[in-house]
């Protein structure tokens, strides 16, 4: 993909596709669930389709037309075991979650992924899955594929503390509680997505969110139930991003999800000075959301703790990009995590951004960005990580001078459409 620099004024208005996290969440609990769920808004990406498959192959009727997407839930124990090997694709959501709903079934199942999962981590769920006595295993018991067997429906609550903010593991826990007898409570010391809560609860599960202690409790009963899935703010960030930062820009992305776990974006870009306001908001299906306005502003470098990285974890190459353009020093701490995503993105984004100019220094758990005037223009890769290509891409556009994003095709994992709203514009 050639991108041409120089880009001048974004002016209109846009929608981004449906956010992953909540199309993943609304195909697994709609699957499980008795009775129909009806999907509106769902994003139709490489991910997302990854999890729409597997659980068609353990069963379940989901259909398509052109606006929604029809569950015919099974309830928690009517899946089928799969004729194969379960494929998760690049979807570390898929593998994680699903995890915890397949060691709650009276079947035996494997989960494999690509070159890029096959590397993640997955101890972390093994860990406090075995301890719920599920039985699952992974290579080296670190890593996919995962090999599950039927609990012998000995598996029971937990009291766990998360040694990481993740809503991943978090979720797996959750899901798999679902199946256990006694009650199952998370202390989480750092924020982390709460979407699995917040749909369980709309599905009739039991479930508390207070402050970082979780409560849930077994018995649950899950009904099917409509869903709108609001647009993307980890899509929406790019667009947000450009609009400040492009000469005379003024967007308005309409019905993006605003979770406040999710919200880190658009609050630290305002303490680093843009303009961002929140128009219309409303809730639906127990997430908030509303349309997000943006003009050109100009922008300082601050500091971004290990508090807040939760809440904008996937943020963090495209925020490294708006710190090239800020006026003085900004710092990332306490984002480890980036190092187990489908790339090292602290590593590769920092890399790629030097390529063009930038001054960045790698820390351990984050990065050190001092501001330059301009970023030139050059040839990139993504690593084939998404979330690289269109930060890479982004910066491109700001960038003095023609760039190549090499593997940009991996936007499909997340935002099939992204080069096309990008370019319209
Ligand atoms: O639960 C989810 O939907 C996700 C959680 C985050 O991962 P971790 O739980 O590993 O932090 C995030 O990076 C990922 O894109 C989606
Ligand atoms: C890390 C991501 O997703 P996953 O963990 O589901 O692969 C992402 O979308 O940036």
């Amino acid at each position: 993909m050639i991108i041409k620099g120089n880009s001048k004024k974004f002016v209109g208005e846009i929608r981004v596709p449906g956010d992953k996290s909540i199309s993943h969440r609304s195909i697994m609990i709609g699957s499980i669930a008795n009775g129909h769920s009806t999907i509106e808004g769902i994003l139709m990406s490489e991910d997302v389709i990854r999890t729409i498959e597997a659980f068609k192959s353990m069963g379940v009727n989901i259909r398509k037309d052109d606006e929604k997407i029809y569950v015919e839930g099974v309830g928690l124990k009517g899946l089928k075991k799969p004729i194969s090997e379960i494929y998760c694709g690049n979807s570390g959501t898929t593998m994680r979650l699903l995890a915890g709903i397949l060691v709650g079934q009276d079947f035996s199942s494997t989960l494999t992924g690509d070159e890029s999962l096959s590397k993640r981590p997955m101890y972390r769920i093994i860990n406090p899955l075995k301890q719920m006595n599920g039985n699952i295993k992974g290579r080296k018991d670190k890593f996919p594929p995962l090999m599950i067997e039927p609990s012998m429906n000995r598996l029971k609550g937990i009291d766990y503390r998360l040694p990481m903010a993740s809503a991943q593991v978090k979720s797996a826990i959750l899901l798999a509680t679902l199946y256990v007898k006694g009650s199952t409570r998370i202390r989480e010391d750092k924020i982390s997505r709460d979407h699995t809560e917040r749909m369980l609860n709309y599905f009739g599960c039991k479930i508390v969110n207070n402050n970082g202690l979780i409560y849930m409790d077994s018995n649950n009963i899950l009904t099917g139930k409509d869903i709108t899935i609001p647009g993307d703010i980890s899509s929406a960030a790019y667009f947000i991003v450009a609009a400040t930062l492009i000469k005379n820009s003024n967007i308005i992305i309409r019905g993006v999800g605003l979770n406040p776990t999710r919200v880190g974006i658009i609050n630290v870009l305002k303490k680093m000075g843009a303009n961002i306001r929140i128009l219309n908001e409303d809730i639906v299906n127990n997430e908030p959301f509303g349309d997000i306005q943006i003009t050109e502003s100009k922008l300082r470098g601050i500091l971004i703790d290990e508090d807040v990285i939760g809440t904008l974890i996937d943020e963090i190459p495209i925020i490294t990009v708006a710190a090239c353009f800020a006026e003085g020093r900004t710092v990332i701490k306490g984002a480890e995590e980036l190092k187990y995503k489908e790339s090292n993105r602290l590593m590769t984004i920092s890399r790629e951004l030097k390529k063009m100019g930038a001054k960045i220094q790698l820390l351990s758990d984050g990065l050190i960005i001092d501001g330059v005037k301009e970023l030139k223009g050059a040839s990139l890769d993504s690593y084939n990580d998404h979330r690289i290509a269109m930060a890479l891409s982004i910066a491109a556009l700001l960038a003095q001078g023609e760039s190549k994003i090499n593997n940009y095709e991996c936007v499909n994992i997340s935002y099939p459409d992204f080069y096309n709203t990008l370019f319209n514009l």
